[in-house]
């Protein structure tokens, strides 16, 4: 066993035109770069290094996952030398999407060994099953798909993404800028809007938008398609924006990925919430959760559609339990609510917090991270507010560690529950219920066991 270091390209690369372009610069500057270096060797569908464990890189870009080798022990040379160099050279070209790792200091790798050795092996299958376009033509689905997933139709629903081999949870699946963004209007003035922004896009970008799927045909084809497609900047924001790829993510009332807007990036992150088997559809969540017939009535006025994901096509005795189990969650929700803004309530609010956790694993399995993310930063909140450090810190800790599998360690919300966790002080309801310390972050127990810790945790 060694210690490995390299990066991952987070997301893939699409075989859409930019990326291939940006991927031929890059691997042409390899080849510029080390022409006459022995190490470096030039084959048919990669460059390989041959030194330490000869990483590569392929002709292909949106096959690639990872650049990488082990860095320790006399089998090495000075192959960390050459990892160091792509790194830099590859940051230069794809910026954030490189994701440094290093096992010495305890940075993971984004993929997990499955899909990259999966990935390694596709290097020497130049062209499968791709259909290259020829220049200046739009995109192909098999331009826009990575080597994640590749855009099929299916019956019932259309375009919908699909998985080529496993993707553990925590990926990455997409990062995605917008086609265009809007914000709630009147129809008519929704349609002119769009039509004059549709004006100054170009030609592809014309046709990718009027090549997705609309649900309202009539006299306001644009509006028809903005209202098929989009999704919200953030939960609860009235602004929309439509994606060339996102935007033909399915539905799924328990979903296996989630979507999330970063406002500071000004992109949409798509990351697998669950473990997605190889051939299984990617789904993301279009509404809140409630009741079926809820979820039924708001699906077709927002979206004009009748869901049929697996949940919804559940026989009747188990979609009553779902429903049962979901207006306890809402009602649940709202005593949270009351709950964590009345002062003497932290022990009751806390239970609260603790039931509402089981349930939404009961309901949503390992997609209920979305909704637990928000619970852990409740639990955090009315721990705050009666100053007790320990607790607030943990519970911060939680809504981190759910928040990076959700929407990625570059999401403003993930790095506020990080600060958080580590100075729990700092937020602004800090002492709002009582001034009196209950506990400082050295009071966090060290040898509970689980069952124990979690029972400390909700102050049970
Ligand atoms: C944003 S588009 C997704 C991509 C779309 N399938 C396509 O072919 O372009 C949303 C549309 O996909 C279909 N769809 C998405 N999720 C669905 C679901 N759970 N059940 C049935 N249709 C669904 C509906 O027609 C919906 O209006």
């Amino acid at each position: 066993m060694g210690v490995d270091k390299g990066f991952d390209m987070v997301p893939p690369l699409s075989k859409g035109a930019t990326d291939r372009e940006n991927w031929r610069r890059f691997i042409d500057l390899i080849k510029e770069q080390y022409k006459h270096d022995k190490i470096v060797k030039v084959k048919e569908n990669y460059i390989i290094f041959e030194v330490g464990e000869r990483p590569r890189l392929p002709f292909e870009g949106h096959k690639f996952l990872r650049f990488s080798a082990n860095v320790s022990g006399s089998q090495c040379g000075n192959v960390e030398k050459y990892l160091a160099d792509i790194t830099i050279l590859a940051e230069v070209r794809f910026g954030h999407r490189v994701w440094r790792w290093s096992e010495s200091a305890e940075i993971r790798g984004h993929y997990g060994w499955d899909v990259v050795w999966i990935s390694f092996k596709s290097y020497e299958e130049p062209n499968a099953g791709i259909i290259e376009p020829k220049d200046g033509s739009d995109p192909t689905l098999a331009d826009l798909a990575s080597s994640l997933f590749e855009i099929r139709k299916i019956p019932g629903k259309g375009r919908s993404l699909i998985a080529h081999s496993v993707i553990p949870r925590g990926t990455r699946i997409l990062c995605e800028k917008p086609l265009l963004r809007a914000g709630p209007m009147p129809l008519d003035d929704l349609e002119a809007f769009l039509g004059s922004m549709l004006k100054a896009m170009t030609k592809a970008n014309q046709r990718q938008f009027l090549s997705l799927h609309n649900n309202f045909p009539g006299k306001r084809p644009f509006g028809g398609i903005f209202r098929t497609n989009a999704l919200p900047c953030g939960s609860g924001s009235a602004l929309g924006c439509v994606y060339p790829i996102a935007s033909l993510i399915n539905s799924s009332c328990i979903p296996n990925a989630h979507n999330n807007w970063n406002g500071e990036m000004e992109h949409e992150t798509i990351h697998a919430i669950r473990d997605i088997e190889a051939g299984e559809e990617i789904t993301i969540s279009y509404n809140d959760g409630s009741t079926f017939s809820a979820r039924q009535t708001s699906l077709k006025a927002s979206f004009g559609f009748q869901c049929k994901c697996r949940t919804c096509l559940f026989p009747p005795s188990l979609l009553e339990a779902s429903d049962r189990r979901r207006q306890t969650i809402e009602r649940l929700d709202g005593n949270i609510m009351v709950l964590a803004s009345t002062r003497g309530k932290r022990t009751e609010c806390l239970k609260a917090c603790k039931d509402m956790v089981q349930l939404l694993e009961e309901e949503f399995s390992d997609a209920a991270v979305v909704l637990n993310a928000r619970v852990y930063y409740d639990a955090f909140q009315v721990s705050v507010a009666n100053c007790d450090e320990a607790r607030a810190s943990i519970f911060a800790q939680k809504a981190y560690e759910a928040r990076v599998i959700c929407e990625g360690e570059d999401s403003p919300e993930t790095q506020k529950m990080k600060r958080y966790s580590m100075r729990p002080a700092s937020h602004m309801a800090f002492g709002l219920h009582s001034k009196k310390s209950k506990s400082t972050k050295a009071m966090i127990p060290k040898d509970l066991n689980e069952g124990e810790f979690e029972k400390w945790m909700y102050a049970q």
